[in-house]
């Protein structure tokens, strides 16, 4: 990845959003990742902002309903400019098909390329008890991340959201080129939070996670920029 440190830009409002980018030079071109609670409060219109300024948009909107309705909805995402998108395995291999071919449709019908699609196997916030008691789903976590992402590649994901302690088994049940993008990074000078499965930087790399996603180690940091360079720092290998 030409950028493989993804800011989660969790915030309120579009104004706190833009202010947080405001911090960044304006030659320092970032990937951010807009979730739920920014495009709830700001819609389409966040989306553009973001793009105009000349950064790169991952859309995270974790889409998991019927599939006419997922198909709906990608096709909307693919017609917005974004380069990643995601969805939930969970929802299955014909939900999943669908989600492809509604990004694709929409994309298309804007003349753009179509934004790599992202299946989310399990939250880096579930661990164990709650795999095996809550989900009732029997087995480890990792095997059950493997498996989302087995679903996913047939589906016609380009790759999946995963913690880093399993992008390794993915690559390896699945190939290198199935992407996964790992969230639950957390430099050691950062707290877990609600985190459940998280990875250093450095360690993230070394496992074969293709970009991190990093939400509040950078946001909340005191100097957002050099938390973010230090990150990317610790990702290339010079020091964990
Ligand atoms: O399994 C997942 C899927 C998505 N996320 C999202 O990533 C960021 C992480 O933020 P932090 O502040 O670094 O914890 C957040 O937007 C989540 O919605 C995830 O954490 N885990």
């Amino acid at each position: 990845m030409k950028r493989p440190v993804i800011i989660a830009l969790d915030f309120p409002t579009e104004q706190r959003a833009l202010a947080f980018l405001d911090q960044f030079p304006a030659e320092m071109a970032v990937t951010v990742k807009i979730g739920m609670e920014l495009f709830y409060a700001a819609g389409p219109a966040i989306v553009r902002a973001v793009i105009a300024r000349g950064h790169d948009v991952f859309l995270d909107l974790k889409l998991h309903d019927i599939p006419n309705t997922v198909e709906a909805g990608m096709r909307v995402i693919g017609q917005l400019g974004v380069r990643y998108t995601t969805v939930h395995a969970a929802g299955g291999h014909v939900m999943l098909a669908a989600a492809k071919r509604g990004l694709v449709a929409g994309a298309q019908a804007q003349g753009l390329p179509a934004p790599t699609l992202l299946a989310i196997t399990q939250l880096t916030s579930t661990n164990q008890q709650i795999l095996n008691v809550d989900q009732q789903i029997p087995g480890t976590v990792a095997a059950s991340a493997v498996h989302y992402a087995q679903v996913a590649q047939a589906s016609g994901c380009d790759g999946v959201i995963c913690s880093a302690q399993e992008v390794g088994a993915i690559h390896a049940a699945l190939g290198p080129a199935f992407v996964g993008i790992t969230p639950g990074i957390r430099p050691s000078w950062a707290q877990a939070n609600d985190q459940q499965r998280i990875m250093t930087p450095a360690a993230a790399a070394k496992a074969g996670s293709n970009g991190l996603v990093v939400g509040r180690p950078i946001t909340q940091a005191a100097d957002p920029v050099a938390a973010y360079q230090r990150i990317l720092t610790e990702w290339s290998g010079q020091h964990e």
